[in-house]
């Protein structure tokens, strides 16, 4: 057989000059260490450990890793990642491990309550729109003055009011459309609930969502301390 000709056969060389420098290049690597780490959260490293030139101990040989930023000589350390404690839940409280030392902020746990057919957020909007007297006002106006004694007193199914930033509100028709469930609404009912509400959503919209469930204003004039919120 003509192995010159065969490709299965074609020696493949590096041109000489190349080949010197592959040389010198390699007696610069005193070891190549390709590892996958997957286990207890480590990431998957290559480590390229090169002689040190200044001296043949091997104790001050360098450590470089490959695909990341820093430079390490102790590799397990530094590819440890807190994936475990970091954002478990988005609603929840997230920990860090105290090595990272990064701020965290403490929230309110949030569960969702998965909503009955029927009353979800766009048949709630719906109502409020088709619904002639969501507040139960039977012809009163919304734009009385109600003293916290008078809010204190409906808590009853029906008529379940609240304060809100200043604003009362009957909460009655609202309560099984609220997505953190009835149960926890209760907690609002005859009484302020603008710190609890800003506890759990800040966020959310009440003024728009309660706009028709108005009953009037607080009159605060007689406020007295332990009706703040
Ligand atoms: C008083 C009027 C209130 C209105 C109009 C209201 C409205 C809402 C809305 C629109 C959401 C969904 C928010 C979102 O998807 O990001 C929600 C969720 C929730 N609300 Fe309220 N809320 C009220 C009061 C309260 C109060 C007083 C509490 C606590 C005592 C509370 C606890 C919750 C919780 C735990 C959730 C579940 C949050 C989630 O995981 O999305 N709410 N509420």
């Amino acid at each position: 057989m003509d192995f010159n000709n065969d490709f299965t056969f074609y020696q493949v060389g590096l041109a000489e000059k190349d080949d010197k420098e592959a040389r010198d290049l390699a007696s610069e690597i005193g070891d190549i260490t390709l590892r996958d780490e997957l286990a207890n959260n480590t990431v998957s490293r290559t480590h390229v450990i090169l002689n040190d030139k200044l001296s043949n101990d091997i104790n001050s040989r360098k450590q470089a890793t490959v695909g990341s930023l820093d430079f390490n000589s102790s590799s397990k350390q530094s590819s440890t990642l807190p994936t475990e404690e970091v954002r478990k839940d988005a609603g929840k409280v997230v920990k860090k491990s105290k090595k990272q030392g990064i701020a965290v902020r403490k929230h309110a746990v949030r569960t969702k309550v998965p909503f009955e057919k029927g009353y979800s957020q766009m048949d709630w909007l719906k109502l409020t729109r088709t619904h002639p007297d969501l507040a139960e006002l039977k012809g009163q106006s919304n734009k009385r003055l109600i003293p916290m004694s008078e809010v204190k007193q409906h808590q009853s199914e029906g008529s379940m009011w609240t304060v809100l930033r200043g604003r009362v509100y009957n909460l009655s028709p609202y309560m099984k459309f609220h997505p953190g469930g009835t149960e926890i609404l209760m907690k609002a009912v005859g009484k302020d609930c603008t710190s609890l509400f800003d506890k759990y959503h800040a966020w959310v919209n009440a003024e728009f969502l309660l706009e028709e469930c108005l009953i009037g204003t607080l009159d605060d004039r007689h406020r007295r301390f332990y009706d703040m919120p």
